[in-house]
């Protein structure tokens, strides 16, 4: 292991929201300004996609991407991920992490105090809570619709109450420009 990889990430952002917030455009967004050299944005979905595609012989691109292929999969997704997080509640934190050498890690996906908790129990120093949200009527906008099974699950209710956020931010057109409340909180 190189000294860098042993001395940890230097910050670590964790984003939840529910879906269509904006996580993955937000965190890209971040990563843009940082450039791929200082910051890796961590996906908790990607290795449990990875797995769950091999598993059941699915595109994993697909199910990667934000188009319906990963809706139709994703009740079943959530089911199989908890019985993996059931067993070892950080199976994918430490998945999602191996190998990973920037020095700003953005996670893009927490969705359980399980996932919260093993960042700050392994980094209680750099670790930040963030919630990106929005109204009903944005996410609609953007695709979302109710789905019983899904926005009624733990995947999207998990951090509901619970959680101390450090910061909260609002992805929508009516709101501050992400830019400008990006700069609130950070020098990003
Ligand atoms: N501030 C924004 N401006 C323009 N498009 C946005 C914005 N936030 C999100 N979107 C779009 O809305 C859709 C859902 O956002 P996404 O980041 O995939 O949400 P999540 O990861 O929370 O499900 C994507 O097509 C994304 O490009
Ligand atoms: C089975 C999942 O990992 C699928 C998550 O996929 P994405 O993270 O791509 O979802 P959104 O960004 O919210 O649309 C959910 C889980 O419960 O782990």
């Amino acid at each position: 292991m190189t000294e860098e990889r042993d001395s940890g990430p230097k910050l670590v952002l964790i984003f939840s929201g529910k879906r269509k917030s904006g996580k993955d455009y937000v965190t890209d967004l971040i990563q843009n300004r940082l450039g791929l050299e200082a910051c890796c944005v961590v996906r908790l979905s990607a290795p449990l996609k990875r797995q769950y595609a091999q598993e059941h012989g699915l595109d994993l691109d697909q199910l990667l991407g934000p188009g319906p292929y990963k809706e139709q999969h994703r009740a079943d997704m959530i089911c199989w991920g908890e019985s993996c997080r059931n067993q070892d509640p950080g199976f994918f934190c430490r998945l999602a992490t191996r190998g990973v050498r920037q020095p700003v890690w953005v996670v893009s996906d927490a969705r359980r105090l399980s996932d919260i908790q093993w960042f700050q129990s392994k980094f209680p120093n750099q670790t930040h809570n963030i919630r990106i949200q929005c109204s009903e009527e944005t996410r609609a906008q953007r695709g979302w619709s109710f789905t019983p099974g899904v926005d009624d699950a733990e995947s999207e209710c998990g951090l509901d109450s619970g959680v101390e956020f450090d910061w909260l931010i609002t992805n929508e057109a009516e709101a501050l420009p992400l830019d400008e409340q990006l700069q609130l909180h950070t020098s990003l």
